[in-house]
């Protein structure tokens, strides 16, 4: 059974090449890249960018929205051909035309947009193109018990035999990271890994990695979370505008001084924890009571006018579910008693939810908010096309202005109102979303009710400084904000208070006061 011994084998041992990482430790980095370059119509996207990643350490790749670290990923993963530069692996040169020859020079990445397939299970995923044969079947036996040793040394609680479509995007990510980690990569590429993960799932990452890298595996991390970084990476590269500006140990920085490389600016502390807490009225915007979904009893919960409250989970707990179905995209198993907005009860649909001024910034955006193939500005008048059309005509003028309006407030960086939507950063396809939504609340009279699941994933510190002052200016002018995050920090900065939802027990309210990140990981848990 050959497939099955060699999955096996490299699974009991993920760095798998001890021997030869020693070798390359001593001499070579694991990886070098010097001088990359990449421009996309005319337009640069990375230039002349040195970076060396050595076996062992934890590298962090970091930048604003649109700085160029997947452009500098995809190069180095065999996805993008540079226009300009060198790779070298382990001291030879290497030219990497696909990401096969990538895998084959032992680098593997999980990127920032998982590459899973839902309609496999998890175990197939983590083990696909390395499935164990017999007799030249696949051993589905072997690819289970090889898929679920690889869960188990990272603790993953995810049922592997499920077909993916179930799960939510956060238990994708972390299949999408055991996926690269079967490839016994010497160099594991780590594009936003701890996006959509709760606090517990992040922590027993970290452990795992630092496993690793007492393998010898060079890690490229890159990330917007901050005191992930400093917390975990050894070393730090700082993207601008697709330069390289800073290279150095982090010991030797600091947190607001690579922040500063980053945007440019200062971002005040204040600007993280300022809250409205001003506006608020009397009147339940939001009334739920004997709500269920799935098998989540949603806690009875009100949220009224200026208020902002979350919502906390475990990955997978109902958060997404909850947020949509009171977005009309999801049907209850039991509607209960629910008044939204003006409606007595839950919308029917999205457009009768949009009707009524309910807006849902959805999570997972690449499969529920993005218009594939349309432009940046069809994404963001998309919420909003009866407002700026008369007699239906959409009125080019106001819709060019509210689109301009959007993309300067926001800070989107794109080469104008008409380039395609995916030819954009991550982060800032987030911001398209969330400008969407804006522009029908600028041509609205009544203040919406605003359902955000993880709304600022993969958004840069400042814009999301940027994103936190919105979030609380809407609530200030009415707005009921209903908000779930992977990211407790968040939920701390924003809300009033936090429902914490289990399946096995009632949820616990939080309030502002007691808000902490141990609080409601001891409350989701
Ligand atoms: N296929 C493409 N066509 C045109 N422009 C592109 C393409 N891919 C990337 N770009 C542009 O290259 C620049 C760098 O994008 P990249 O995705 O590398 O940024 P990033 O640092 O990863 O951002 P984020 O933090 O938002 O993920 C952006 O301005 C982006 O619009």
């Amino acid at each position: 059974m050959p497939g099955s011994t060699a999955a096996s084998s490299s699974l009991s041992d993920p760095g798998g090449l001890d021997t030869a990482t020693a070798r390359i430790a001593a001499g070579a980095p694991l990886l070098r890249v010097r001088g990359a370059g990449k421009s996309f119509a005319g337009t640069a996207a990375l230039t002349g960018v040195d970076l060396d990643l050595r076996a062992g350490e934890m590298l962090a790749l970091v930048g604003a929205n649109g700085a160029g670290k997947s452009t500098l990923v995809k190069i180095i993963c065999g996805a993008v051909m540079p226009d300009a530069g060198t790779l070298e692996v382990g001291g030879r040169t290497v030219h990497l035309r696909t990401v096969a020859d990538a895998l084959a020079a032992g680098i593997a990445v999980a990127h920032q947009q998982v590459a899973i397939i839902r309609q496999l299970t998890g175990a197939e995923n983590i083990m696909l193109g390395r499935e164990p044969l017999h007799g030249g079947l696949i051993d589905r036996r072997a690819l289970t018990a090889a898929a679920q040793e690889l869960a188990d040394r990272f603790d993953v609680r995810i049922d592997l035999s499920c077909e993916c479509d179930t799960l939510s995007l956060g238990e994708l990510k972390i299949l999408d990271i055991l996926k690269a980690l079967a490839t016994t990569p010497r160099i594991l590429i780590l594009d936003e890994p701890t996006a959509s993960l709760t606090l517990a799932e992040t922590q027993r990452l970290f452990a795992f990695l630092a496993d690793l890298k007492q393998r010898g595996i060079g890690i490229l991390f890159i990330s917007h979370h901050m005191n992930e970084v400093f917390a975990q990476c050894d070393r730090v590269v700082v993207l601008k505008d697709g330069r390289k500006v800073h290279d150095g140990d982090l010991a030797d920085t600091t947190l607001p001084a690579v922040v500063r490389l980053m945007v440019g600016r200062t971002i005040e502390e204040t600007d993280w924890t300022s809250h409205a807490v001003i506006g608020k009225s009397d009147d339940d915007v939001i009334s739920i009571r004997g709500l269920r979904i799935g098998r989540l009893g949603v806690p009875d919960l009100t949220v009224r006018r200026g208020e902002v409250v979350g919502v906390a989970g475990v990955l997978g707990a109902g958060q997404t579910e909850l947020l949509e179905c009171l977005a009309g995209a999801a049907r209850p198993v039991d509607p209960g008693q629910v008044r939204l907005a003006d409606l007595g009860r839950l919308p029917r649909n999205v457009a009768d939810a949009v009707d009524h001024g309910i807006y849902l910034v959805a999570d997972d955006r690449l499969r529920k908010a993005i218009f594939r193939g349309l432009s940046v500005e069809e994404n963001i008048l998309a919420g909003s096309l009866a407002q700026i059309s008369r007699h239906g005509f959409v009125q080019g003028r106001t819709a060019m202005a509210s689109v301009r309006t959007i993309i300067e407030r926001l800070r989107v960086k794109c080469s104008g109102p008409h380039q395609e939507v995916l030819q954009l950063s991550g982060g800032n396809q987030q911001k398209v979303i969330f400008g969407r939504w804006l522009a029908r609340i600028g041509s609205g009279a009544t203040p919406p009710v605003l359902l955000l699941d993880n709304p600022t994933e993969g958004v840069d510190v400042g814009s999301k400084a940027e994103l936190y002052a919105l979030i609380s200016d809407l609530a200030r002018q009415g707005a009921a904000i209903l908000i779930a995050s992977a990211e407790f920090s968040e939920l701390i900065t924003l809300c009033d208070r936090v429902y914490c939802i289990t399946h096995s027990r009632t949820a616990v309210c939080v309030p502002r006061t007691e808000l902490s990140e141990d609080r409601l990981l001891l409350e989701v848990n």
